[in-house]
């Protein structure tokens, strides 16, 4: 059924407004998506991996674009000497083109610039079941808000909210809230039939689960979220200049496409200095049981190097200096090394770049240890996974004690 639709969106690639004859069915529909509030960065990034692969099962069906999620007002993100760390585009992090080897995805700026209006058209909360749940199933269903963070603007007719810290510059025409249990996939069949909103939002998207976790699809997906260049090259030049490592001599070279890129594990041996992800600040109360003191991790940290005949050390950390200080302090056989950006550096590559750094240069060393239940150190570990590192040398965590021994992380290895 063809119609004529006047001002349509969908010439966002000819930058101009013509009449265009449009199958509806075909054109393309806009999902966006939010995260609980208080998420940090690498949560966030394996909530994008569930939607994702979400946006790729539909795109079997008719044509769907993922909108990329703005970076405004991460909790973490604590540098107050530099200008806010808000509206921030996902190209600031991530390689765009790579991404859309996978799926099609757009900026929220873009989006903005093809829409009509500031408005997205349908916004669904999700949230869990009230009574809880007695055994495990899938489903569905519309309900009352057990927490509605949005309120409504009766003089726009429209409901107001955060929106990626865009507030009241964005609006949604409709909002419902969906309790949900379920993976991601399982919305599939509501999206392409039960709505046909141009532009769909889920928000508290983290509520949907991944489809299959660890399987070749979930693979590519992570195999396609490569990091901005201008980043790599940041922590590249670093391992050469401080940590004797080059993508030859550690024999780890990447391939201009994702796609092309297949390890086996062993093939890369990193560079020669034992990595470190010392995850400190609100995880010292938040995961009591499994952070260690300083002056424990120093010693764990001091007894791997020894074995593993590793002279540098390689500290990513977000610990406050005075912490920082101290475990240098326990180190002195060896010569310990952290990424520090001059303040020009920082407000140019904002408190997101210098992690991502961090977490690149970790992912080359000959060894990594990271903190157990941090995404931030499981980034790491499937970065190595994708580079072709042997596992023993990747999925390794501090105890809470060097003499207890602790659950090692879960070797989820790479699938093709
Ligand atoms: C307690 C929970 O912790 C969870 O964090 P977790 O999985 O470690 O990992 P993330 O979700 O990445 O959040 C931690 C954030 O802290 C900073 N950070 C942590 N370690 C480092 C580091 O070594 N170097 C640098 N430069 N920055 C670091 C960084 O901004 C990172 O995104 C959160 O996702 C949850 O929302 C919650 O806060």
């Amino acid at each position: 059924h063809n119609h004529v639709d006047e001002d349509d969106g969908f010439d966002f690639q000819q930058g101009t407004k013509f009449k265009l004859v449009v199958d509806e069915a075909k054109a393309p529909r806009y999902l966006l998506y939010d995260v609980n509030p208080g998420e940090g960065f690498n949560l966030r990034r394996d909530v994008y991996m569930r939607i994702a692969v979400l946006i790729k099962s539909l795109n079997e069906d008719a044509p769907w674009i993922l909108v990329l999620p703005p970076w405004s007002g991460i909790y973490h993100w604590r540098s107050r000497d530099i200008e806010a760390q808000n509206k921030i585009p996902w190209s600031a992090f991530f390689d765009l083109s790579s991404l859309r080897s996978f799926v099609p995805v757009m900026e929220f700026e873009e989006f903005l610039k093809i829409s009509r209006e500031p408005v997205i058209e349908e916004l669904y909360y999700l949230q869990h079941y009230k009574e809880g749940w007695d055994k495990w199933e899938e489903k569905m269903d519309r309900r009352p808000c057990m927490h509605n963070p949005y309120s409504y603007d009766s003089e726009a007719n429209l409901w107001r909210g955060w929106f990626f810290g865009y507030d009241r510059a964005v609006g949604a025409r409709k909002l419902e809230c969906l309790s949900v249990m379920g993976h991601a996939g399982f919305v599939k069949p509501f999206l392409l039939t039960n709505t046909s909103a141009r532009s769909v939002m889920l928000d508290r998207a983290e509520t949907l689960l991944h489809d299959r976790y660890g399987d070749s699809v979930f693979w590519q997906c992570r195999r396609s979220m490569r990091f901005a260049k201008h980043l790599r090259d940041i922590a590249d030049n670093f391992r050469a200049e401080y940590l004797d490592s080059t993508d030859e001599g550690d024999k780890a070279i990447i391939e201009e496409d994702w796609q092309s890129m297949k390890r086996n594990h062993g093939d890369a041996i990193g560079g020669p200095y034992l990595a470190v992800h010392l995850r400190r600040a609100d995880f010292v109360r938040a995961r009591e049981k499994y952070v260690p003191s300083v002056k424990s991790a120093a010693k764990q940290i001091k007894h791997l190097a020894k074995q593993l005949n590793l002279t540098k050390i390689f500290v990513a950390t977000d610990a406050p200096q005075t912490e920082y200080d101290e475990l240098k302090g326990y180190l002195t056989d060896f010569s310990v090394y952290q990424f520090e950006p001059t303040l020009e550096a920082r407000a140019k590559y904002k408190d997101g770049g210098v992690a991502i750094i961090d977490q690149w240069i970790c992912a080359h060393a000959r060894y990594f240890i990271g903190t157990r239940e941090s995404t931030f150190s499981f980034r790491i570990q499937d970065e190595r996974e994708i580079l072709g590192f042997a596992p023993e040398t990747t999925f390794n965590c501090l105890c809470k004690k060097k003499e207890s021994e602790c659950e090692q992380p879960t070797r989820w290895l790479i699938k093709y």
